[in-house]
Order: structure tokens, then sequence, then C-alpha cells
């Protein structure tokens, strides 16, 4: 470890299962500046094992610990292309790992990795493993953004929400004087992702165009909306656990002649209106909505949350300073950064933890 180092290296690969989003920060003097960025894609038959080991399978253990390793493989590719932009040594690497099973209800949360490989293949300290001291004090272990949304987004005197809309998504309300709130909201991209899969063959659908020449079918947005996730009260977190393609044949029930166009156009109504209404039920005088992960490039989403907020000004985190697709991977980083210093990551406000705790564990270089 480089003792004095305010380099910190965040990887991020999360519920859409497209690959590892990496940045090299810089934490100097309390500041936080992107150095550089990188996105290693998954190769596809390390995305179909992470996929599938979502659910319970055959020999679980054994090819959970064979996709952890083809995981650090990637890991390490993406500190590879990001170590050049570095103009002095690196502090750490913050490594999230995959999510592959999500049960704080249970008491546990599985984020499959092997930081001990990554750390003998990059000879850097690692640090993984955020999530687990949150659920052991009693919290959902996530979301675990909305501190970091704080730091970099937070304005005293200006409520501001941030919504992260990966594969779920979930929102930080920044009310202006140090109170944040925040929780998944349900579904972000996951299903309409699968929708286009199972239709189109794409992997998602670009700008939203496929939805937006579609029609929303209002009586299976009422079926979709009724679901007990959406109206149980924060702290909540989920994910592929709750909303996967089993949930969306079972909702689809009854809809079968439904155009797949319109289907499309309603899930993307879907992932609008809750995080609309979530957004509203915290009763905060929004200023502005900004929104990072992939969602912020579906123009279509964007302008139906908009709406859905009757006219709130929505926009990338790039109106902030921080490209949208960059936000988690560097917050990871940020955590990595609150663990050397031991300095809490959890808000307990947000994942309703007993106490700010130190998150994280480290596999020294
Ligand atoms: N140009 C685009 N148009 C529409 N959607 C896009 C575009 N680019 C990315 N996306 C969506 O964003 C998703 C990836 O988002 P992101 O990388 O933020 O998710 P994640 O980090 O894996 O998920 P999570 O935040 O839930 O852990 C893609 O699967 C896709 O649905
Ligand atoms: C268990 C888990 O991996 N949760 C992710 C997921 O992706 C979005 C949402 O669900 C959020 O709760 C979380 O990720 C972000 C980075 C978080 O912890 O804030």
């Amino acid at each position: 470890m480089s003792e004095t180092s305010s380099l910190y290296i965040g990887l991020m690969s999360g519920t859409s299962l497209d690959g590892v989003d990496g940045v090299l920060a810089d934490f100097a003097g309390g500041a936080i500046r992107t150095v550089g960025a990188a996105f290693t894609p998954f190769p596809a038959e390390l995305r179909r094992e992470l996929m599938a080991l979502q659910g319970a399978s055959e020999n679980e253990l054994e090819r959970e610990a064979l996709a952890a390793n083809g995981l650090a493989l990637c890991y390490a590719e993406c500190v590879r292309q990001l170590l050049p932009s570095s103009d002095g040594p690196v502090a750490a690497v913050a490594v999230h790992g995959q999510t592959i099973r999500h049960r704080p209800e249970l008491g546990f949360t599985r984020q499959t990795n092997n930081p001990a490989l990554l750390a003998e293949l990059t000879g850097l300290d690692v640090i993984a493993d955020f999530r687990s001291r949150d659920i052991a004090a009693g919290g959902q272990g996530a979301p675990l953004v909305p501190a970091f949304h704080e730091a970099a987004f937070g304005k005293p005197g200006t409520a501001r929400v941030v919504v992260n809309i990966g594969g779920i998504g979930n929102i930080s309300v920044l009310r202006g004087d140090g109170r944040v709130t925040g929780f998944d909201t349900g579904p972000g991209n996951v299903l309409m992702d699968l929708w286009i899969g199972r239709h189109l063959g794409k992997p998602y659908d670009e700008d939203g165009a496929w939805g937006a020449s579609g029609r929303v079918h209002q009586p299976l947005l009422d079926a979709l909306l009724d679901e007990a996730y959406f109206r149980q009260p924060a702290p909540k977190s989920t994910g592929r656990d709750l909303f996967h393609d089993a949930w969306l044949d079972a909702k689809l029930k009854g809809f079968e002649d439904a155009a797949p166009s319109d289907v499309m156009a309603t899930l993307t109504r879907l992932t609008a209106v809750t995080i609309a209404d979530a957004i509203r039920n915290e009763d905060a005088q929004v200023d502005a909505v900004y929104v990072c992960g992939g969602g912020a490039c579906n123009g279509t989403l964007l302008r139906e949350i908009g709406a859905a907020l009757g006219g709130v000004r929505v926009e990338s985190t790039a109106a902030l300073g921080i490209a949208p697709n960059r936000v988690e991977a560097l917050a990871f980083a940020w955590l990595g950064y609150r663990f050397m210093q031991r300095q809490p990551g959890n808000l307990p406000a947000v994942t309703g933890a007993r106490g700010a705790r130190i998150l994280g564990a480290l596999y020294p270089a």
C-alpha cells in the first residue's frame, strides 16, 4: 500500500451484467477528481455463467468459485487499462464484486469475487466485500451510493435527487441540509433488457427508441405495479432475486396478445413511474433530478420521468461534472478511500443499519 497516495481505482460490475466499469480517481484534499476511466466487457461465457448463478442450480459452489476467478481476470484487465493514466502510486483497488444473491431479510448478500487473486494479479492492495458489514449491523447492505452522491453532488440549501438507473433503480434524496434518504425503487433496465433480448436479440433499447414506438398498455401497467415491493416502506433494497424473467412472465399472463413494442413501452413506463412515485413520496422541494447509470442514455425514460414529475428538470449527472457511466465506479473508489481513512461508508438513515460502519475488507498487495 502507498500510505500517502490519494489515487484509488474503483471497479463496479452491476446487475446489468454487461461488464466492468472502472475509474482511477484522485481524492487529494477531499476533492473528487476522475483521472481515467475504462470499461471491460465480460466474455460471453462468463456473462452466461454469472446470469445462471443468479438462481439456484446444479453444483453452484464450484461454478461460483470458477466464475469468481474469471471475474478477477476481467477486473485485472480493467486495472491494466487504467494504470497508464496514473501519475503516481495507486493506494488501493476497491472492487464491488458481482451480486449473485441479495437477501438482507435472511441476513446475507453475496458479491462473488476473488480479491486475493486480484491482489496477486495486480500487485495492489484490494478492498472488497463492501456490503456485508452493513447487513451484519442490521442494514440492507444497499444502496451504498447515497453517501457518495451527497459528497459529490450535494449542494447546501438546494434539494436534489440523484437517480441511478442500472439493472435496478435507486434514488438518493439530498435535502440540502445534510440529511440524505434513499432506497432501491425496483427495476431499472433489467426487465427492458430482458424483453428486447427476447424479441429483437439486442442487449438494450438504444435511447429507448423501441419503447417510444409502442403504446403503453394500461391494464398491463396496472398488473406490473401490483407488486408489494413498490408499496413497502424504506429501508429497502432489491435485485434480480425478485425482478427476473419468471416475475415478468407471471405478470404477462393474460396479456399474451399485447404487441411486443407495446410491452416495451409499458416496461419503460414502469421504470419511469416507480422512480417518479418514489421521488414524489419523499416530500422534498426538489430543484432537479440528476440521472446516472446506463439508463441516463435512454432519452425516452428521462422524458417520461420528467413528465411523471410534472415537469421537474431531469438531466444527466454530466450536468454536475461526472459522466453518468462513471458515477458508480467512482463511488466504490471513494468507499475504498473511506475504508483506508477508517471512515464509515454507510448511511444508517438509508440502509437501516444500527450505526455507521467502516465497510470493506483488505487483501494486501
Ligand atoms: N445507449 C443506451 N440506450 C439505452 N439504454 C442504455 C444505453 N446504454 C446503456 N443502457 C442501459 O444501461 C444498462 C447498463 O447500465 P449500468 O452499467 O449503469 O448498470 P449496472 O451498473 O450493471 O447496474 P446496477 O446499477 O443495477 O448495479 C444496460 O444494460 C442498458 O439497459
Ligand atoms: C445488492 C446490490 O448489488 N445492489 C445494487 C443494485 O444495483 C442498483 C441497486 O441494486 C443498488 O442497491 C446496488 O448498487 C449500488 C451501487 C448501491 O449500492 O448503491
